[in-house]
């Protein structure tokens, strides 16, 4: 488990003090994969080297696996990072190094024996896929496998938490879904606890069981990555949300709205259950979409749809409770 308690990281400047991280507070689960999402400057990097102790935080603690880092003296501290791995964006691996000489780099900076070294570094390359390129450079290799590099190096030496600082960011949408799905898999079958930041929110959704907002270097919203999606609650995770869901209808189209507009919000599996058919055709009331998508996450579906609904205002407000009463949510966006 990783608990990050009050963090805060206050820069000294020329022109003054920054503060990259605000009194911030997460409790992080075994095998949880945890997303920290924020735009360029929230604090995510900040956060991120804070709880690896690349850099010290200006206060509170932050625990892995019961141990408060921020207590350690340098030799502790050495020990207690082979406990957390790294994966960077621009992958920093040594270019004059071979793929399987950097990931012994890591196991000999570990003091692992040196009969260890080959088995283990043949072991990693396997895990990620990546068996034929033990003597090839970083240069031979597409970024989504300097990637995989990384990951195998940032495992060698089995830590507990894996750290991924915009780990696809470089990478086109296609190798940042494999990449992603190693990640999951990784996690499953080690056990694995990994923390991500970015600053896409398709990244979240894809792999992430819960997630923070960061702003001007605090965490103003936290829960399950459904949650949400589903019900965000703060300015600016609607605004991250909206990436993925987005409900933008143009204003010309909405002026000729003539009857009610609502939005329809189905959670799990009665997104599914053809409740708004069931609706229109017990309530006679007539449908008109305007927008709708049911997206997948965690693989449960969440359904949003925008719709006109024309008929009498008595049998509309029926319609209504009765797609409530079904377990939809109902928002009337404009009445008429
Ligand atoms: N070494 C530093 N010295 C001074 N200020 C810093 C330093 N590192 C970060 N900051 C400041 O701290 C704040 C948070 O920066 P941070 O890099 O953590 O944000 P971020 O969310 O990771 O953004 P990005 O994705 O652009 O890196 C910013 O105002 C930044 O300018």
């Amino acid at each position: 488990m990783l608990n990050i308690k009050n963090v805060s990281k206050i820069y000294k400047t020329k022109s003054g003090t920054v503060t990259g991280v605000d009194k911030v507070s997460l409790t992080i689960e075994k095998g949880e994969i945890f997303g920290i999402v924020g735009y360029s400057g929230a604090g995510k990097s900040s956060l991120l080297r804070c709880i690896n102790m690349l850099e010290r935080p200006t206060s509170g603690q932050v625990f892995i696996e019961g141990i408060d880092l921020t207590t350690l003296n340098a030799k502790e501290l050495r020990q207690a990072r082979l406990k957390i791995g790294m994966i960077f964006q621009h992958f920093h691996l040594i270019s004059q190094k071979t793929v399987g000489e950097n990931i012994a780099f890591a196991l000999k900076a570990a003091q692992t024996p040196k009969n260890e070294i080959k088995p283990r570094v043949k072991e990693l390359l396997d895990m990620v896929g990546l068996a034929d390129k033990l003597n090839v450079y970083p240069s031979q290799l597409s970024g989504g496998q300097k990637q995989r590099v990384g990951i195998a190096r940032a495992l060698a030496n089995n830590p507990s938490v894996l750290l991924c600082d915009e780990a696809t960011s470089a990478l086109d949408p296609t190798t940042t879904l494999s990449i992603l799905h190693l990640l999951k898999k990784i996690n499953r079958e080690l056990g694995l606890t990994i923390v991500l930041i970015t600053h896409e929110m398709d990244v979240v959704k894809e792999i992430c069981d819960r997630m923070a907002v960061m702003q001007d270097g605090r965490v103003v919203e936290e829960g399950t990555v459904y949650e949400l999606f589903s019900n965000p609650q703060e300015p600016l995770t609607k605004e991250f949300i909206s990436s993925i869901v987005s409900f933008t209808i143009p204003e010309a189209i909405l002026n000729e709205v003539s009857g009610q507009l609502v939005k329809v919000l189905f959670k799990g599996k009665i997104a599914g259950e053809g409740i708004i058919s069931d609706t229109i055709e017990r309530y006679q009331v007539k449908g008109n979409f305007l927008h709708g998508t049911i997206e997948y996450i965690q693989e449960q579906p969440l359904g949003i749809f925008l719709m006109e609904l024309t008929g009498e205002t008595e049998r509309i407000q029926m319609a209504i409770d009765y797609m409530e009463k079904r377990g939809a949510q109902v928002e009337v966006i404009k009445h008429v």
